[in-house]
């Protein structure tokens, strides 16, 4: 009986040697039971994908890229990022012994990701604009050197991350109602959709869950693209949130994720800054789960649809919070109540709890 992780569904991935691998995956499905009886939703889980090796479910997709660069005699690896996958990139180059660039967007990354980044011993370039740039120049690079692009229009990256779909139905015996995401570069809702796929191909299951994608309403052109019945999803210019995570304009994957939502009857939400850091506060408070903003934005999107009366009380419904609290610590200093400093009596102490 194989573990739950990445490589017992190695069958339907890629690589065919050993793989780079740091055990990943295999991550807990907690029922949200108080948030999910406040919002009249007794089965709500989340699947927490920030109990990776390095902290969120980019590791997924970069054992299955990694493994693949050395399968193909790539020399080297390089990537644009908001954070995780530089993070990622980093920890599989480093345990496939190559070298990894990353081209981070300067002053927009959680100080979290670039520590493991620059400890993980990554070339760490910062560049003067946003994510979307940083990628068009990370491509423009990997051309020009004989690089290889560990970005999510690799398709390698999403073969790994298909199999959050394959775990969660592992773990709950059923095929959920629906499968909510953070949406950034699309490319994960669109990994997972296509795993689903293969798997009702496959004849394991017999229906897909609807697929729902959640973005910060300051970057939302997936969001837009569905409302608006577009064919095509139409780049926001300047994105603005404070999950930095997904501070994506123009996602790569952004029609696949279309197909995705649109193929199940699914649908997509924005939640605003304050709907997200507040969902982050609850999750961690009332059910010990401990996030980075962008995670929680897949939960405040269910709450917002439940609210609006979009879901039917009865629905298995699974949440994918995507990254560790402890990515992004300076979001969390930002919005809590500083630790309260006393002389070292016990009568400041009393006084202290007092307050
Ligand atoms: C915590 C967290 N939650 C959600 C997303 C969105 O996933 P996609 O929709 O597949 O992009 C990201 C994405 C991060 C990057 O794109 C990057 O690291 O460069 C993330 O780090």
């Amino acid at each position: 009986q194989r573990p739950l992780s990445v490589w017992r569904y190695r069958e339907l991935l890629p690589v065919t040697g050993e793989p780079v691998t740091l055990q990943e995956g295999g991550t807990p499905l907690y029922h949200l039971k108080k948030l999910g009886a406040e919002m009249g939703l007794p089965h709500l889980y989340a699947k927490h994908e920030g109990m990776n090796p390095s902290g969120s479910f980019k590791d997924r997709g970069m054992t299955v890229g990694v493994s693949m660069a050395i399968q193909l005699g790539m020399k080297s690896v390089a990537c644009a990022s908001t954070g995780n996958t530089s993070a990622s990139l980093a920890v599989y180059g480093a345990r496939a012994g190559i070298p990894a660039v990353v081209l981070l967007p300067a002053g927009k990354v959680a100080i979290g990701k670039v520590a493991q980044a620059l400890m993980h011993g990554a070339k760490v370039i910062s560049i003067r604009g946003n994510f979307d740039r940083a990628l068009e120049m990370v491509h423009e690079l990997c051309l020009s050197e004989g690089i290889y692009l560990l970005n999510s229009i690799n398709p390698y990256r999403l073969e790994g991350q298909k199999t959050i779909g394959y775990e969660v139905i592992d773990q709950l015996g059923e095929v959920p109602d629906r499968f909510v995401l953070p949406v950034g570069n699309a490319g994960n809702i669109s990994a997972v959709y296509k795993g689903l796929r293969e798997l009702e191909s496959l004849g394991f299951i017999d229906h897909l869950p609807k697929m729902t994608g959640i973005q910060a309403a300051g970057s939302a052109p997936v969001v837009r693209a569905i409302r608006e019945g577009l064919a095509v999803v139409e780049a926001e210019m300047s994105p603005e949130t404070v999950a930095t995570a997904i501070r994506i304009g123009a996602p790569v994957n952004a029609e696949k994720a279309l197909v995705a939502i649109r193929e199940t009857g699914g649908t997509a939400e924005a939640v605003t800054d304050e709907e997200i850091l507040c969902m982050q506060r609850d999750l961690a408070r009332k059910e010990g789960i401990g996030v980075e903003p962008a995670s929680a934005a897949s939960v405040a999107g269910i709450r917002k649809l439940a609210e609006q009366g979009m879901l039917d009380r009865d629905e298995t419904i699974v949440c994918v919070v995507t990254g560790h609290l402890l990515k992004d610590p300076e979001s969390v200093i930002r919005q809590c109540e500083p630790p309260i400093e006393i002389d070292a009596d016990m009568q400041s102490l009393l006084a202290a709890l007092q307050r």
